[in-house]
């Protein structure tokens, strides 16, 4: 077991929900304290800060609901002037596809190590999570692909979910957006250390991440289409089947359930909020972790590719730019803000990717075979 010291945020005092000022993806509930009313010094009535109180309730209401709609594809309307945004987007992140050649020059020499998100990048986004399955042909390409390179699926999903739909025992694998991290038997073909991966960094927050998901399991029953899932570290609920009318009075039981919780926070992902402990872990941590745990901490030639579709991932990609090594895919039809280097659109096109990945690996190696005979 390798162990790591995770730094815990202490929020103590009054708490709101709001947007995050630095990111308006992220929300946070946080320590921030009402708005102060020095008591006979001015003449506000309690009622009037009662009600001012409401209001900017209201407001951080309606900041979620704005964020939910804007990581909304209905609400992005096909107009020439956002073909044009595409284009000039387009430009500024080529296809990964495209670039091929290019990316295999820039890895020459090093060693390659695969980072996968798991929904909208190896299985399509579909309406019931739980049937997020990925094609046969996707799950031979990923075999084929770790027997290349050291490959690694990091997800929000719990482990143990997101293993049951990948179903392959020679991978790395990250759940609950890096907080639960498990590798190959040690011992076996892929882990020939004595020592086997395991992680969970936030495992303090178990019994606080499950009463919550039993309380919005209760409160959520009244808003027609919402789902809660557990993730074990972290709760997804998800509104992809909920009317838009209904987002607002869904984000605001979130609210309700999350205030309770100061250690817990909430991010954005594609029609879900994502509550999880505040703990400083995210993908991208997970990312550095699994390349400590290959052997990659201090290595110069190492080329870590990571692919992603999800606000969460851009943690990851964030890393890889720091770092300056190997480079961020987002997987997206729609301009997005991005750390990423090179895009992709949709998952049928990553495995394309990951195909001509394999076919340069095995040529590669044919070369040098031919070179040493
Ligand atoms: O990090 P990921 O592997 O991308 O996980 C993020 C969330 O993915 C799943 O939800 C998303 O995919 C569903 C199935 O296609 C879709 O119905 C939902 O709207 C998407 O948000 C998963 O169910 C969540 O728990 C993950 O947090």
């Amino acid at each position: 077991m390798t162990s790591k010291n995770v730094v815990v945020s202490d929020a103590k005092s009054s708490l709101a929900i709001g947007v995050h000022a630095s990111n308006s993806s992220i929300f946070t509930a946080s320590a921030q304290k009402p708005p102060a009313v020095p008591g006979g010094y001015l003449s506000i009535s309690k009622a009037k800060v009662l009600k001012n109180l409401e209001i900017n309730g209201n407001a951080r209401i309606n900041a979620w609901v704005d964020s939910m709609k804007a990581s909304s594809p209905t609400h992005i309307k096909s107009t020439p002037s956002l073909a044009d945004e595409q284009n000039s987007w387009m430009l500024g992140l080529p296809s990964a596809l495209d670039m091929f050649e290019h990316i295999i020059e820039a890895s020459r020499g090093k060693q390659i190590v695969m980072f996968m998100d798991y929904d909208g990048t190896l299985s399509p986004i579909v309406d019931d999570p739980d049937r997020a399955f990925m094609s046969k042909k996707m799950r031979a390409t990923v075999r084929k692909l770790a027997k290349c390179f050291p490959t690694a699926i990091v997800s929000g999903r719990c482990l143990d979910k997101v293993y049951n739909f990948v179903r392959l025992a020679e991978l790395y694998y990250a759940g609950s957006h890096g907080m639960d991290i498990k590798g190959p038997e040690k011992g076996s073909k892929n882990n020939k250390s004595t020592e086997a991966v395991v992680f969970q960094p936030a495992s303090e927050f178990l019994p606080m991440i499950d009463e919550v998901y039993r309380e919005l399991v209760e409160k959520i029953k009244s808003t027609p289409g919402a789902k809660v899932e557990n993730n074990k570290f972290c709760v997804s609920v998800h509104f992809r089947c909920v009317e838009e009318k209904k987002w607002s009075e869904l984000a605001h039981v979130v609210k309700s359930v999350l205030k309770e919780y100061p250690k817990l926070r909430l991010s954005q992902g594609r029609k879900v909020l994502e509550i999880r402990p505040t703990i400083k872990w995210d993908k991208g941590k997970a990312l550095e972790f699994l390349l400590e745990s290959l052997g990659f901490a201090n290595c110069t030639d190492v080329f870590p590719v990571y692919i992603g579709d999800d606000r969460t991932d851009e943690d990851a990609f964030k890393v890889l730019r720091e770092r300056g090594q190997g480079f961020g895919i987002l997987v997206s039809k729609t301009p997005k803000d991005t750390s990423a280097f090179y895009s992709l659109q949709e998952p049928t096109e990553v495995m394309g990717f990951l195909q001509r990945l394999v076919e340069s690996f095995y040529m590669a190696n044919q070369e040098c075979k031919k070179v040493l005979l």
